[in-house]
């Protein structure tokens, strides 16, 4: 069964993303890039906001990949109080390591749940997906970097997807990046933890425009259905 993840930039917003039926309340600023941080007192707003009802997560950024500014994003991020922090790997193969490296010992000693983000559309380096598990973390995705309305699927073919999703068992894998309800169906059938979602839920599909409850509210209900096809399918 996959989970909806869906991204809001404020507490009102993480209120209707609750009431329209997210399983992952995400703080995201869509103004700042793909992975935006929000400011620390609104992700604290939104986490009181929704006040344990739904698990929350929040990125980091589009930080350089340096292990004492990656850790210390999230130790703050963690002040919070935000169930899950996600941190996007942007760098070289070299650089993303010595950041899993130095995250790992916080991870433990915090008992930090971590999201590893990977770009679909800038190589996204499946090789870290063993280090991160070994090194503690909660969860991996995909994402798009480049938000010019191409699709996740647009970048990674469903084998691609699949592959991801099967290297990175034993974490939580979830697949997001301007999906829509056109190719959700087919994002499901790869059984992801989870579907992130901005864009598509967003007043005019703007992903810079307000959240619209209705529209995760619609989502949810697709979701639910192509859910038990999957399982169906399982089934047969
Ligand atoms: O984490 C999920 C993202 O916020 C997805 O945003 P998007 O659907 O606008 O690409």
């Amino acid at each position: 069964m996959s989970k909806l993840l869906i991204s809001v930039t404020s507490a009102e917003e993480a209120l209707l993303a609750l009431e329209g039926g997210a399983d992952i309340i995400d703080m995201k600023n869509p103004h700042e890039g793909a992975l935006g941080a929000l400011p620390h007192s609104i992700v604290r707003q939104a986490v009181e906001a929704v006040d344990g009802r739904r698990i929350t997560s929040a990125t980091t950024g589009d930080l350089p990949m340096q292990p004492e500014l990656i850790c210390q994003a999230v130790m703050q991020m963690k002040m919070t109080g935000v169930d899950i922090i996600k941190v996007g790997f942007f760098g070289s193969e070299r650089d993303n390591m010595a950041c899993i490296h130095a995250l790992q010992p916080l991870i433990a000693e915090h008992k930090l749940a971590m999201v590893a983000v990977l770009m679909a559309d800038i190589a996204p380096q499946l090789t870290l997906l063993p280090l991160l598990r070994e090194a503690g973390f909660w969860g991996a995705m995909l994402d798009t970097a480049h938000k010019d309305g191409r699709s996740l699927l647009a970048h990674m073919s469903e084998q691609e997807l699949r592959e991801f999703v099967h290297l990175a068992a034993g974490m939580q894998t979830g697949l997001a990046g301007s999906l829509n309800i056109e190719n959700i169906e087919n994002i499901v059938k790869m059984k992801p933890s989870y579907v992130g979602v901005r864009g598509a839920v967003c007043e005019g599909l703007d992903r810079v425009a307000k959240l619209c409850k209705s529209r995760v509210s619609a989502l949810r209900v697709l979701l639910y259905n192509y859910n038990k096809s999957v399982e169906s399918a399982d089934l047969a």
